[in-house]
């Protein structure tokens, strides 16, 4: 672990991944504090002790293998744990990250190869983890919305090469290791992994952490509710208990089917769930005017355009966008009051059009992406280089959040894509989740 500490002695190729010492701040409880007196510059202020090393970490040091296979790309996470002594809780040491595209549903009509492209990842596995430790270290694949796309046959099949993958390995296989994810399990993997980063459930501090993600196909929203009102107003199935360190949760978690990015497009084209798109043009006020091409999208090619004669720009947009938005989405009170993690195409959107750094991230307030809405739809000329439905994607970002989840114009968000190199994702909060009800600790 010393070794780990100092990078592992590891080859120059493979310093490239975050494989750095990170003790995270689990026992951290100044979350609320920093709630409630955030501005842009303090959000992650004091959130982490200086990075350094373990003593004597070597003996109870842990790890846990975790792939995300998502609709654009499959990801694998080796974390690694450290658990200092029974009564405490781990805290997670580091992460090597590894990403490929496209994702595993490209390979629907090959799984082989899709099984493939992950064995290629899992392999850094059997470098990063010490030999004694395979058995004791789990391998878990977990599918989102590309592989629910998918006929049920052809989503079988890749998970069952990827199955085989993993029990050739020398890692533990726990029983349904390779499956595709509920979209609540994700919503709750999320915010327990921004809940492990500050430190949320390890000590007297219940204040709450919101994420919300934004992918291709589905959109999810989770926080832990601080008031009894929003328990009584919130549908059953919006509302999931989940057992940790001897406390019972009750978090509110929503995966919407049908509300990511690229679903949404479709939805604002009015091209979802028509039978015979074949030929038939789908036009829309958020496209640039003289726009005529084809997507190819879940199998399907879809021939789109601008308003040739008709209105575009922000307006006539944002009124398009409405009808897939409007009151499709619960909406709790408590949630305007709070700030959100935001990640995914929150992010890469932000990143596109400078709203962010691509590296540092930020806070924005919701308003910012209207601002930079009604910037791009008004200048659609200016923006030929990007991609022609920035407009689209940025206007539907802003109704999902006013609209949609009812935030306020200046309900801040967090954009994060990594915390002292560590990815923010689901998929941490699933590891966890894994290794405790596997009993793996120390
Ligand atoms: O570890 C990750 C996973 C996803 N993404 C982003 O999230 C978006 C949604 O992608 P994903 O393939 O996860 O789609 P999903 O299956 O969740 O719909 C992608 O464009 C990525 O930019 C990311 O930045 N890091
Ligand atoms: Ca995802």
């Amino acid at each position: 672990l010393t070794l780990l500490c100092l990078g592992n002695g590891e080859s120059p190729g493979k310093m490239a991944f975050s494989r750095f010492p990170i003790l995270l701040a689990l026992a951290f409880s100044s979350f609320s504090f920093v709630l409630s007196h955030l501005n842009r510059e303090m959000w992650f202020q004091d959130f982490f002790p200086p990075n350094m090393c373990p003593i004597n970490a070597k003996d109870n040091t842990f790890y846990g293998i975790m792939f995300d296979a998502g609709s654009t790309g499959t990801r694998i996470h080796i974390y690694t744990f450290v658990q200092k002594s029974p009564e405490n809780l781990p805290e997670l040491e580091g992460e090597i990250f590894e990403s490929v595209k496209p994702g595993l549903s490209a390979y629907a009509d090959q799984p082989e190869k899709g099984a493939e492209t992950v064995k290629r990842l899992l392999d850094m596995a059997i470098d990063a983890v010490p030999p004694h430790l395979w058995k004791k270290t789990p391998v878990v694949l977990k599918a989102t919305a590309g592989l629910r796309l998918l006929s049920e046959e052809k989503a079988q099949s890749l998970l069952l090469e990827v199955r085989e993958v993993f029990e050739e390995s020398p890692f533990l296989v726990p029983e349904d290791s390779v499956s595709i994810m509920d979209g609540s399990y994700e919503a709750l993997g999320a915010a327990l992994s921004m809940m492990l980063f500050a430190g949320q459930l390890s000590g007297q501090n219940q204040h709450t952490v919101g994420t919300l993600d934004l992918g291709g196909a589905s959109t999810q929203i989770t926080f832990l509710p601080q008031f009894e009102e929003t328990l009584k107003e919130t549908p059953g199935d919006f509302l999931t208990s989940f057992e940790m360190f001897n406390s019972t949760y009750k978090l509110y978690t929503h995966s919407y089917l049908g509300f990511g990015l690229k679903a949404a497009r479709l939805a604002i084209l009015g091209a979802l769930n028509v039978e015979a798109v074949d030929g038939q043009m789908f036009r829309s006020s958020c496209l640039p005017k003289q726009l005529e091409a084809e997507w190819h999208f879940g199998g399907m090619k879809y021939r789109y355009g601008g308003n040739k004669e008709g209105e575009t720009g922000f307006k006539p947009c944002y009124l398009e966008v409405l009808k897939v938005v409007e009151g499709k989405l619960h909406q709790p009170d408590e949630i305007r009051g709070r700030s959100f993690y935001a990640f995914s195409y929150y992010y890469d959107r932000a990143v596109d059009t400078n709203l962010i750094d691509y590296e540092q991230g930020g806070v924005l307030e919701v308003r910012d992406f209207e601002r930079k809405a009604e910037e791009v739809c008004d200048n659609m000329e200016k923006y030929n280089s990007a991609s022609p439905f920035l407009c689209m994607d940025l206007v539907y970002i802003t109704a999902l959040l006013k609209e949609g989840f009812g935030f306020r114009d200046n309900t801040l968000l967090q954009l994060t894509k990594k915390v002292n190199n560590v990815e923010t994702s689901w998929t941490l909060g699933a590891t966890f989740h894994l290794l405790q009800s596997l009993g793996i600790t120390y």
